[in-house]
């Protein structure tokens, strides 16, 4: 039987590694964040609630008002077309190799988020809080700290990206409160532990895929992901896949105006498997390209990550060992990148 690898276990397919008693979603919910801005206690009450069962059941949901500007996106949707676009020597400038970071180009095929198949089909960008290469937690070989790299006489890129990041600190500033609240947790619970967060923004393209698909190289393959929670921008072309506790792909369309929101495996440690980080893969059968910009959010390089005191009981005894969210994201990162923290001296 398949499985999937992830930082807190392998997986079997069949039901994604997950308690089978937790309900097998048919759809995923959408989730209407207003509150978070503009509600009272009862009405962030219930969007807790609601947030507690999708992260529960699902793992996956879509957030709507969730005062991103429309623009800020379309302009990163943009700058993304434009730069796929440019010549592969344009962009092999920037390839990640040269980062010490993780930031910057990765090509087709070079990543392979599931071990066990061939390399995703897709290219991607990333860049993440921009740290200075003097700043003391760079210094100190904290490598998922450290300057962002950016091609050559394209401003407006830049532009979008820094934007398109920033406004997502803003929002997951406002998910975590939410978070927090669904998990009985004070409203500000987590804002000391993401002063200085791993935060890293990614644009990705996906070329269609045509005839008969081999189940080992498609989009991207079936991972979770490793961070707190990811906020995924998908323009009009579907792709994207979860699996469910049956076992089987539940299409996660784009929804306009909304975001998809998903657990990561950070969060399923926090909450002691309480919040399911689910698997998930995206295949672009559409025929034309597909361009998406996922967000990952987790805290600070030394938060320990450890189960929070309202996800155990004598009943349910934490289940993992402390870990501090760099070493975490340090070795889920080594095991995807081949490249990733080796002959770092060579390195920008
Ligand atoms: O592009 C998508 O729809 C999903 C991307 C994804 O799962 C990821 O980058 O972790
Ligand atoms: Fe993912």
């Amino acid at each position: 039987m398949k499985t999937v690898e992830t930082g807190n276990g392998v997986r079997v397919m069949k039901n994604g590694g997950l308690d089978p008693n937790r309900i097998s979603f048919d759809q995923i919910p959408i989730i209407d964040l207003e509150p978070m801005f503009t509600g009272d206690a009862a009405a962030k009450a219930q969007l807790a609630a609601d947030l507690r069962r999708a992260c529960t059941e699902v793992g996956f949901l879509y957030i709507r008002n969730h005062h991103v500007p429309q623009a800020v996106i379309d302009a990163t949707f943009a700058a993304a077309h434009h730069y796929f676009a440019l010549d592969d020597d344009a962009k092999m400038a920037n390839h990640v190799t040269l980062s010490r970071n993780n930031r910057g180009y990765a090509a087709l095929l070079e990543e392979n988020t599931d071990p066990t198949a061939r390399g995703d089909l897709h290219e991607s960008f990333d860049i993440a809080l921009d740290v200075p290469a003097d700043d003391p937690d760079v210094v100190a070989g904290k490598v998922l700290y450290g300057p962002n790299q950016w091609p050559a006489g394209q401003p407006d890129f830049r532009a979008a990206l820094e934007a398109y990041h920033k406004a997502m600190l803003t929002l997951s500033g406002r998910l975590l409160h939410a978070f927090a609240l669904a998990l009985d947790l004070e409203e500000d619970y987590f804002d000391a532990l993401v002063t200085k967060p791993l935060a890293t923004l990614r644009v990705l393209h996906y070329p269609p895929q045509f005839g008969e698909i081999d189940d080992r190289q498609i989009g991207i393959g079936a991972h979770s992901d490793y961070e707190c929670f990811t906020i995924l921008a998908q323009d009009s072309v579907s792709a994207l896949q979860v699996l469910n506790t049956a076992g089987e792909w539940i299409a996660a369309d784009p929804v306009p105006g909304c975001f998809v929101v998903n657990v990561g495996d950070q969060m399923a440690r926090w909450t002691n498997d309480l919040f399911a980080s689910t698997i998930h893969r995206a295949i672009n059968r559409s025929g034309r390209e597909r361009y998406s910009i996922p967000f990952f959010f987790g805290p600070n390089y030394d938060t320990v990550v450890e189960a929070l005191p309202s996800c155990v009981d004598d009943e349910h005894p934490a289940k993992y060992p402390p870990i501090s969210s760099g070493d975490y994201i340090n070795g889920r990162f080594a095991a995807t990148f081949a490249h990733y923290g080796k002959d770092t001296e060579a390195k920008a």
